[in-house]
This record gives C-alpha cells, structure tokens and sequence, in this order.
C-alpha cells in the first residue's frame, strides 16, 4: 500500500474501519551474528491497543524501535505506511516511541518540553499534557532531571499520549510508577485511545494490570512471534481443564498442552486450542472442569522454561528452538 493511499485524516479518526498501518514480511533481525527476531509476519492495524508481550529479551524493544525507524531492517521487509520508516522523516511525524525515560541529562523545565513537543508534534495538545501532568501531580516549573523516575515515566507517556500520533508505540511505559500512577497512566491511555483512536502497542510485563486495554495480542517467543490474535481469541483458547488424571490426559491428549498441574489425583492442565461445544459437554459429563485462564497465566505458561511438556501436541515450551 502506498503511503499517499493513506490521508492523515483518515489515520486519525477512522473508528469504524481497521486499516493495515504497519506491515512485516518474513522480517528478521540481528544483532552481532543472533537473530534478536526471527521470520515475523504480520499485519497490524489502526485503530487498535496492541499488546506486545515477552519475556526479558524476547525482543520487544527491538521490534518496536524497527517500527520507528531507529534501527533498519534486517532481512525480509517492514512496512509503516506503506514505507521503510527507516531514517523516514515523513514516517517519523506519524510514529511516536516513548521507552524508559532517560532524563538524567535533562536540564529542560517540563514546560519547555512541552514547548518542544507542541513545534515538531503536529498533533500535539498540549492542553490535554498539561491536564494528565496535574493528574500525575507534575509541575510545569519543574527541572525534568529532578523529577521521581515515576514522575518521568509519567511524563514520557503523557507526552506520548498527547503527541496524537497515529503510530504511538509505549514501551514499558509505567516502569518507576506506584501502583495508583499505574492506573491512572491505564485510564489516560483507555480515555485517548476512546478521543483519538489510533494504533497503540503497549509492551509490557505487567500483563494482569493491563489485559483489559488490549484488542489484540502478540507474544513474542525468543524473537518469534508465538501469538497474533485478538485478545478474545486468546482467552477463548486459554482453558484449565481439571479432574481425574486419565481423563484429563484423554481428553487433552489431542489439544495443545501448556501446563500440567497435578494436586493429588487430581491434574489441571492448561491448554490453547479450540475446544467445541460438544467436547465440553462431553468433558462436563465425564466429570471434568473447565475455566477461563488469565492472560497473565498463559502468557507464562507459553514463554516459561525450555523441558517438554506431557500431551502429544504442546506449545511454548516446546518452541524454543
Ligand atoms: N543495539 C543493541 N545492543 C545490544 N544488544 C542488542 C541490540 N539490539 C538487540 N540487542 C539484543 O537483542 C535482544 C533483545 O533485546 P530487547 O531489548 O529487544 O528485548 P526486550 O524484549 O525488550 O527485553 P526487556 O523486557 O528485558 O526490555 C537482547 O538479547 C539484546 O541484547
């Protein structure tokens, strides 16, 4: 798609329609010789919350400083509107990453920053700034550097959320923040993606805080891309299945296996597959137990360890090669 097909306007308001914003083909990505990501496609589209998930190292940071175009791409190909965001400047206007602050240096007064934000961000509100900085208990008279690395990480996400761009990437954006900061940042990013809908990836670790801002989910695996659905797909997929250990066995012995607990003769075992209507019926009359999982839950069980697990299909800790 060329990225002249794609009107600014449109970018930023088009709440009824998804449109592909960011595209990646087979994109692989090294550093010194290691694939940090490794033969990832995908197609993500706006307006949406992505939420981009892995553990330590997964290469989260990576794949988000591609997108806006610190770094080039390795092989296979990125597309951001349509474009190579590599050092894109017509790329960069639209596309806005906000990582974990480093403001040691930073001599500037907040409102100087905001002063900065409002010449090079053409969809800056600074009104909407400085509301969220009083919210956050931020002064504008204030020295950056002297500022909590709470208060930092709230201001780099302020400035990311009123920046308005139609690309805005936040990158474990609540790092340094006590828990209600947190949920006030969670509520800023929910209330400006409901006024200025656009598409956001989140990455994070704190995945049982934040599942519920999420549309679609992307687990990252040792650099590959583990999961790519909506989250309600996700969550459908993610079951405890609990009861007699053979009749757990036998009945998960076809699904993808995650997770096996056993409490006495009893086994839970967490599973991510599609399970019918009549399988549960039928698993409900042998005595069997079905519950959702959390996204927390099965965000660890698919990236924990590297052994096998029971069941003749697993996933996760099976695909680490
Ligand atoms: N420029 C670079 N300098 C050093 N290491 C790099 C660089 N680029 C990629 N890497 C390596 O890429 C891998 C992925 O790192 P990345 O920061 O993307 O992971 P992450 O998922 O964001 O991790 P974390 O959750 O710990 O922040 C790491 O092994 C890292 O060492």
């Amino acid at each position: 798609m060329q990225r002249d097909e794609i009107k600014r306007e449109d970018r930023q308001h088009s709440e009824e329609e998804t449109e592909a914003m960011i595209e990646l083909k087979n994109l692989t990505y090294r550093y010194e010789a290691e694939a940090v990501l490794q033969d990832l496609t995908t197609s993500l589209s706006s307006p949406k919350i992505y939420g981009l998930m892995g553990r330590n190292g997964a290469g989260k940071t990576t794949l988000l400083a591609l997108i806006n175009g610190y770094i080039n791409r390795g092989e296979g190909s990125l597309k951001v509107f349509g474009e190579n965001p590599f050092d894109n400047l017509s790329v960069a206007v639209d596309v806005s990453y906000h990582g974990k602050p480093d403001f040691k240096e930073e001599r500037n007064k907040v409102e100087e920053i905001l002063g900065f934000y409002r010449r090079y961000r053409p969809n800056f509100e600074i009104d909407i700034a400085k509301e969220l900085l009083g919210d956050f208990d931020i002064s504008l008279d204030k020295t950056i550097k002297k500022l909590s690395q709470g208060k930092q990480s709230a201001l780099n996400g302020i400035l990311g959320l009123a920046s308005g761009t139609p690309v805005t990437l936040l990158d474990e954006v609540y790092v340094g923040m006590d828990a209600p900061s947190r949920t006030r940042m969670y509520r800023a990013i929910l209330d400006e993606q409901i006024r200025r809908p656009r598409l956001m990836i989140l990455s994070t670790h704190m995945v049982s805080e934040m599942d519920y801002l999420f549309d679609h989910v992307l687990i990252l695996k040792n650099g590959k891309l583990l999961i790519d659905a909506p989250v309600d797909e996700v969550l459908e997929k993610g079951i405890a299945v609990s009861g007699e250990k053979s009749k757990v066995e036998d009945f998960t012995k076809d699904l993808q296996v995650l997770h096996r607990e056993a409490l006495g003769p009893i086994e839970k075992t967490v599973v991510y597959d599609e399970i019918t209507e009549e399988d549960r019926k039928r698993g409900l009359e042998t005595g069997l137990e079905f519950e959702e999982t959390s996204l927390q839950d099965l965000f660890i069980h698919l990236t924990e360890g590297t052994e096998k697990v029971a069941g003749k299909k697993s996933m996760g800790k099976e695909d680490t090669k």
